[in-house]
């Protein structure tokens, strides 16, 4: 099995607005003896991605305030950025982290699932989806640098990583709290977490919507190490140092192994998927908790 040929996602056929935010990236790649060399800081408006010290190493900052809300736009210029990290050979691994000050990521952006039409509906989950399996099956080695408050569809990114470290600070916390919302984690989110913490923890986790504190996230297995919250990103670049020494093909062929049946538990529906998503989110009853959850939400600033 060709070792690129992990992920067969039609991307540009996916996403329609992605030849637009392609056409607007930063150059960030010149070639150097027939070879694609990084030479700056590139990326695009909300994913940062600067290579880091280390060669072979980049770190994606995502930088969408004010709480990293993974809106459409943001969620297509990850997939790009990640792309075409994938695409130059010279990356190895990848720390994602949050530019945002105590937050990582929000989640999915309640704006794009509350008051739209079902057209929207289907494009936005068509994008979250595409960000789950081009995450998942990354052939680079991921660990989430969690600097801050990491709910829902931001726990399900850092999942998606190989390893995850997280600020020891009591006021952040991790988990996947649908339900808090009223509404319900999908199969696949599902999936994610079973496979990190076990079917017992995750059946708990999910039914009580848990957000973890990282004390309770390191014991249940959610995330992998604490650290002070100067340090998660250092903590994070040293992790991948040890990572790197694994010759590539064999842990890539022991990730996919991992980790492609449960990819293609969706990528064998992703139509079917959709469907359940826009008929569910399109409900009065669930449109009518996320407005009450956007509403508490606003109140708790004012
Ligand atoms: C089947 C579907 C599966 C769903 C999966 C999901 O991910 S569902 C997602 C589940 N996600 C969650 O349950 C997390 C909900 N969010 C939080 O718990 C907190 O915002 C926080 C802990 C992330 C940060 O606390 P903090 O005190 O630092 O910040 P703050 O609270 O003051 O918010 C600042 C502004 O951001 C706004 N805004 C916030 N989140 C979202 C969002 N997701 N989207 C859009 N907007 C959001 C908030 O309204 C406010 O706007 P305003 O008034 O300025 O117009």
């Amino acid at each position: 099995m060709a070792l690129t040929a992990v992920v067969r996602i039609p991307t540009r056929a996916l996403l329609r607005p992605w030849a637009r935010l392609r056409d607007s990236a930063l150059g960030w790649m010149e070639p150097v003896g027939g070879v694609e060399v990084s030479t700056q800081r590139f990326g695009s408006q909300r994913v940062l991605v600067e290579p880091a010290s280390a060669a072979g190493v980049a770190v994606m900052t995502f930088k969408n305030p004010p709480v990293n809300s993974l809106s459409l736009e943001l969620l297509t210029e990850l997939v790009i950025n990640l792309e075409k990290l994938e695409n130059d050979k010279t990356f190895r691994g990848v720390v994602l982290t949050s530019d945002c000050p105590g937050i990582f990521s929000a989640g999915l952006d309640l704006t794009e699932i509350c008051g739209r039409n079902p057209a929207h509906y289907a494009e936005y989950w068509k994008a979250v989806q595409e960000m789950w399996l081009r995450l998942y099956l990354s052939n680079l080695m991921l660990v989430a640098a969690i600097n801050g408050a990491c709910p829902a569809g931001g726990c399900l990114m850092s999942l998606t990583c190989d390893y995850r470290v997280m600020a020891d600070n009591p006021k952040y916390a991790i988990g996947l709290n649908e339900t808090l919302l009223g509404i319900v984690a999908p199969f696949w989110f599902k999936d994610t977490l079973v496979n990190t913490i076990g079917h017992r923890a995750s059946e708990r986790a999910l039914q009580l919507g848990l957000l973890f504190p990282p004390t309770e996230a390191l014991q249940v297995g959610m995330v992998d190490r604490l650290v002070p919250e100067d340090q998660v990103q250092s903590t994070a670049l040293s992790v991948l140092a040890q990572w790197m020494a694994i010759p590539d093909h064999a842990r890539q062929l022991t990730k996919n192994m991992m980790r492609k049946p449960t990819a293609d538990g969706l990528l064998k529906k992703r139509d079917e998927d959709i469907q359940n998503f826009v008929s569910f989110i399109s409900r009065d009853s669930i449109q009518k908790s996320l407005q009450m959850y956007l509403a508490k939400l606003r109140q708790k600033k004012g």
